[in-house]
């Protein structure tokens, strides 16, 4: 894996992914930390099928949805990818980009990525809890594997704060990883999962002790779970758009 270049510091960028392969650290469950943000970038294009086609297509939907005189919301937005997604997505439409974080590590390298991003509408990004943040006044809303990382007791309210943000006409997109109720296929698209992962280079230890690291912090649901509550929410429509095994995006809108 080669290093990208940051040419203000000269540090790499975001380095190759090796966390899981260190068996001599201690487990513990897995953190948004320093480390995470170092390698982040290679770490979710190597672990979530079909990332690297979220992300452009990410644009696309803003580029629908997104109105003139509203805020563009990317919820846990990481090292910007969604946001600056959203960005370009907004053209030069009158929109405020905000992408939120509360890992400080993620916010601190993701303005690098947004300094090197050469586009006229401008970006905010703050570092910030999503459960406690003001949301108003938004056209569209990213929610790009965040959810999953919240209690599952505090997502129908989060998400209820979102539907009530957002303008008629506006959208929200929701990409998780998911769990399904049978059995068969439950095993089978973990296994496709792993798959995919063992494909990009990890080895059987990395995905196992990853997955020992997640267990307790990603929380995955049904897709019908999930478009239930989209509509109890508030949102008036909910559709798939994306799926690629257990990771899938869903739109949910609000009626003009
Ligand atoms: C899988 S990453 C998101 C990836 C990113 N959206 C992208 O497309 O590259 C999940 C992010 O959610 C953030 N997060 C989790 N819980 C949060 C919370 N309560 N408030 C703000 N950010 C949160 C984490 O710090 C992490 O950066
Ligand atoms: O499910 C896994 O095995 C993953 O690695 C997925 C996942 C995610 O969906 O966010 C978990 C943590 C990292 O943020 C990158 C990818």
């Amino acid at each position: 894996m080669s290093k990208t270049n940051n040419p203000k510091s000269r540090e790499p960028l975001f380095e190759a992914d090796r966390i899981y392969t260190d068996t001599t650290s201690e487990g513990g469950d897995f953190r948004f930390d320093a480390a995470v943000a170092r390698v982040f970038p290679d770490m979710i294009r190597r672990s979530v099928p079909g990332y690297t086609t979220l992300i452009p297509m990410i644009g696309i939907i803003t580029a629908r949805f997104a109105q003139d005189g509203t805020r563009c919301y990317d919820l846990g937005c990481s090292l910007g990818a969604s946001t600056l997604a959203m960005r370009h997505g907004v053209g030069d439409r009158d929109c405020q980009v905000i992408g939120i974080d509360n890992s400080p590590d993620m916010i601190e390298r993701g303005r690098h990525f947004v300094a090197l991003d050469d586009h006229p509408a401008l970006v905010e990004l703050r570092c910030e809890d999503i459960l406690d943040t003001q949301l108003e006044n938004a056209s569209v809303t990213t929610l790009n594997f965040t959810l999953q990382f919240i209690e599952p007791g505090q997502r129908p309210e989060l998400l209820s704060r979102i539907a009530r943000a957002t303008q008629p006409g506006g959208a929200l997109i929701l990409s998780e990883k998911i769990r399904f109720e049978m059995d068969w296929e439950q095993t089978l698209q973990t296994d496709l999962h792993h798959d995919f992962k063992r494909a990009n280079g990890y080895s059987d230890l990395e995905i196992s002790r990853k997955r020992s690291a997640i267990e307790q912090v990603l929380i995955p649901e049904t897709i019908g779970t999930h478009r239930e509550r989209l509509l109890d929410a508030g949102f008036d429509r909910v559709t798939l758009w994306y799926q690629s095994f257990n990771f899938v995006s869903l739109l949910a809108l609000k009626q003009a």
